[in-house]
C-alpha cells in the first residue's frame, strides 16, 4: 500500500453510517472512493455521496456508490480531499485540476473537512511550489489580470492541454495562473482574492480543514485545525 493509499484508508475510517459524503478530486482522493466502497460492500456501510467533479462521479458510479447531486443538498457531514500544497498553519492550495469551485463549496458545507496527502504536499507558504489558480469570469479575465497586477502579482492565462485554446473550467470560467511575491502571506491573499470582482474562485483553501491526515513511509501523521 502507498503513502496515498494508507491516508485514504484512514480517511474512510471516519466515515459513519447514514452520513453524506462530499468525494474529492485527484489521485489521493480515487482511492478514498475506492476505500469507501470496499466498506460499503464488506461491512454493509450505508452513505450518500456527492461528487466534486465529473470525473470523481464516474469513478464513484463505477465502485457503486450511491451518488446525489449537489443541488439536492444543504449540508455535508464530511468532505475528503487532496491538496496541492499544505502549510504549518493548515492552509491549502487547491484546484490544479480545474474543479475547484465545487471543491470549495463541498468543503465549507461540510460539518469536517478531512485533507489526505503524502508529505511531498507540505511546503512552509502557499505559493511555494505551484502557481495559484484563480477562476474567472471569461469576460472579465483582462480586468482582473490587470487587478492583481497591481497587488504584485504576474498572472498568466491558462491555455488547454494541446495549446491551441483557452482553458475552459467545469464552471465556464476562465483560469489565471498567478505568481504572488513570497512576502505576501495565505491570509494576504485570501482577503485579495476574495475581495477582486470578477474572481469565481481561488485556490487558497483558508480556515477550512478540519483535519489533515498526512502519509510519510507508512506512517500517518494527524493534525487537528
Ligand atoms: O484540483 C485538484 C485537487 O485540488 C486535488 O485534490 C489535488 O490536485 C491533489 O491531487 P492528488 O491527490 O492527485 O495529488
Amino acid at each position: 500500500m502507498n503513502d496515498k493509499q494508507l491516508v485514504a484508508e484512514h480517511a474512510a475510517s471516519l466515515v459513519e453510517d447514514s452520513m453524506i459524503v462530499g468525494l474529492g478530486t485527484g489521485s489521493t482522493a480515487n482511492y478514498f472512493i475506492e476505500a469507501l466502497s470496499r466498506r460499503q460492500r464488506d461491512e454493509g456501510l450505508r452513505i450518500t455521496t456527492v461528487a466534486s467533479s465529473t470525473i470523481s462521479a464516474i469513478k464513484a458510479a463505477e465502485h457503486g456508490l450511491p451518488l446525489l447531486d449537489i443541488s439536492q443538498l444543504g449540508h455535508l457531514d464530511l468532505y475528503v480531499d487532496g491538496a496541492d500544497e499544505i502549510t504549518p498553519g493548515l492552509t491549502l492550495l487547491k484546484g490544479r485540476g480545474q474543479d475547484l469551485v465545487m471543491e470549495k463549496l463541498l468543503a465549507r458545507a461540510a460539518e469536517r473537512f478531512v485533507v489526505v496527502a503524502d508529505k511531498s504536499k507540505q511546503v512552509s507558504r502557499i505559493g511555494e511550489k505551484f502557481v495559484i489558480p484563480v477562476e474567472v469570469m471569461p469576460a472579465a479575465w483582462k480586468i482582473v489580470r490587470h487587478a492583481l497586477e497591481k497587488a504584485n502579482g504576474e498572472a498568466e492565462l491558462r491555455l488547454n492541454a494541446s495549446k491551441d485554446n483557452v482553458a475552459v473550467t467545469a464552471h465556464g470560467s476562465y483560469v489565471l495562473d498567478v505568481r504572488f511575491p513570497d512576502w505576501l502571506d495565505d491570509a494576504e491573499l485570501d482577503i485579495l482574492l476574495n475581495n477582486t470582482p470578477g474572481v469565481v474562485e481561488h485556490g487558497v483553501f483558508r480556515g477550512l480543514a478540519s483535519l489533515v491526515l498526512i502519509a510519510d513511509q507508512g506512517q500517518v501523521d494527524v493534525v487537528h485545525a
